[in-house]
């Protein structure tokens, strides 16, 4: 794999040190890799925003959202608050950049750095990337002997027009193996796991086309709304929010053909080639939704967030089909969903294989995959085997390979940001979003976004607050080939004698 580490001296900024996703992810993230002995001990990591803050106060607020579970990580914390400064200074300015960099240089001449190695983390939103970036160019670039890594947090545009511009602003300042585009969910465990699943199983990977495979699902669902973010959320969407990124990343890997290694370059072609076969996406294959209070009245619907205009159209729920044309998928019908506001949190991969010959089986139901990314990361496979004991038919049971029972606490799984973090730290842009990538992948959703956001989009179907979604959603998945099992005849975790009434 071409990667190239950076080494034992290098300073790494996070901008936006003292927002939201600094506190909850970024932080956290450093705080995780140092702890596993991850990042080099003497690492230099400086936050910089414009809230006048005293690396007192900052390490304060850093130290209160990390997640001190046992004495190894308490043992830990004084050690990684040490290695942290703060910088406050403007944006648009030079003066806070220029600080920056004295900073930094006093720490390289310090240590005797020959080559400086810099990691910036733009933390920020997207209406400062540019010129945050322009001024890192300026006034902190390392010299020239060195190096640099930048961090870029979704979203990148809001639309294929406005992704471009943002490309067009950064191509200048910083080359492609600079950047690193951060979509979080590349960095799941179980997402990094599909390229081995696919690829690094012959029975799965035979399996793997039109001709064994009926049907595809993608499905997010978080067991809660906006809750308080939906002035933020309002012009965005569940499209933008988890789909053109999140959704698309995970049907990228689980349909592009195999690499010819894991080289990040390998990877991304492949990702990129598949993107390219995606027919456009129709807006007569679409379920839309917006969540409304709960049944039992104890959850706020959508709009009664005082943050979102009264009579917003904003999608919470969508259910999308997209069809692949190419040899392996054509005919395939994969449908992606995503909700917030349901009733669960769970985000899953279903594959389900088209129905064996009935012939010598009276009653027999169909094999699907299942990879769960989260909660509790799983792979299972149903199955059809003979029901133990004197009964001669057959039941619907698993293959199961579930993670909590199967590998044992003492396995370190990264957190998304801690793995993606690590990554960039070693020059691995596999799990990166590359520019043609982001490009297509915008292609691709904006038409559908522009009809949804035109006034002669009606408004979406509500959906109760903690219910399964809109309510044609079942039709909608049969429409796409997905057979339910039979009723009663699939139980989990533990089958009974009188699974199907019989024994
Ligand atoms: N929060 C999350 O869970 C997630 C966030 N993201 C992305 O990460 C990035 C940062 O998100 P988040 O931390 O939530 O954002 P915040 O709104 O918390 O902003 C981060 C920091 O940026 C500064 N800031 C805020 N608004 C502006 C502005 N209009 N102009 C200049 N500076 C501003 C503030 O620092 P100060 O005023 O001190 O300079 C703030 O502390 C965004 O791109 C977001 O989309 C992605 C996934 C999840
Ligand atoms: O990017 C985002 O992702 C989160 C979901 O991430 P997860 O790791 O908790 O599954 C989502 O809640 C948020 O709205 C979105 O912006």
């Amino acid at each position: 794999m071409s990667v190239d580490a950076f080494g034992d001296h290098t300073s790494i900024v996070v901008f936006g040190a003292s927002g939201d996703l600094a506190k909850k992810k970024t932080f956290p993230a450093l705080f995780g890799l140092y702890r596993e002995g991850q990042l080099p001990a003497n690492v230099n990591i400086i936050g910089y925003a414009r809230s006048k803050l005293s690396t007192e106060e900052i390490r304060e607020r850093i130290v209160d959202n990390l997640k001190l579970k046992n004495d190894k990580a308490k043992a830990k914390v004084d050690g990684f608050l040490k290695l942290i400064s703060y910088v406050s200074g403007p944006y648009d300015q030079p003066e806070g950049f220029q600080k920056l960099n004295e900073a930094m240089n006093e720490y390289e001449s310090k240590n005797q750095v020959s080559k400086p190695e810099r990691l910036f983390y733009l933390a920020l939103p997207p209406s400062v990337f540019t010129t945050v970036g322009s001024n890192i160019k300026t006034y902190a670039y390392p010299p020239k002997e060195g190096r640099l890594r930048i961090i870029v947090e979704k979203p990148f545009g809001h639309d294929l027009e406005s992704s471009r511009k943002l490309q067009e602003d950064l191509a200048p300042l910083f080359t492609e193996e600079e950047l690193y585009r951060i979509d979080h969910y590349l960095g799941k465990e179980m997402v990094k796991n599909l390229l081995v699943l696919r690829f690094g199983n012959e029975f799965l990977n035979a399996a793997w086309n039109n001709k064994h495979i009926s049907s595809i699902q993608i499905s997010f669902k978080e067991a809660f709304g906006t809750e308080g973010r939906g002035g933020y959320f309002d012009e965005i969407g569940i499209i933008r929010d988890v789909m053109q990124n999140h959704i698309l990343q995970v049907l990228t890997l689980l349909t592009m053909e195999r690499p010819t290694s894991f080289d990040p370059e390998a990877i991304r072609d492949e990702k990129v080639k598949v993107l390219k076969a995606f027919s456009e996406l129709s807006k007569d294959d679409v379920l839309l939704g917006q969540y409304t209070k709960s049944e039992d009245g104890s959850k706020p619907g959508y709009l009664d967030d005082e943050t979102v205009k009264n009579d917003s159209k904003c999608v919470t729920y969508a259910a999308i089909g997209v069809q692949i044309h190419n040899e392996r998928w054509d005919g395939v019908p994969i449908v992606l969903r995503a909700g917030k506001a349901l009733d669960e949190s769970k985000v899953e991969i279903r594959i389900q294989f088209k129905p064996v010959a009935k012939g010598m089986f009276k009653e027999i139901q169909r094999n699907e995959l299942v990879i769960r990314i989260q909660p509790d990361e799983a792979v299972y496979m149903k199955i059809n085997s003979k029901i133990p004991g004197i009964s001669t038919e057959t039941s619907l049971t698993d293959l199961d390979l579930t993670y909590s029972k199967r590998y044992s606490e003492d396995f370190w799984i990264p957190e998304a940001y801690e793995a993606l973090i690590r990554d960039c730290y070693l020059g691995n842009h596999s799990n990166f979003v590359r520019d043609d990538e982001l490009d297509v992948s915008w292609a691709l959703f904006t038409p559908l976004l522009n009809y949804i956001e035109s006034d002669d989009f009606p408004k979406p179907e509500g959906y109760a607050y903690g219910s399964k979604g809109p309510k044609g959603l079942r039709q909608f998945l049969e429409k796409h080939n997905y057979a339910f099992s039979q009723e009663g005849s699939y139980q989990w975790p533990l089958t009974t004698p009188n699974i199907k009434g019989k024994i």
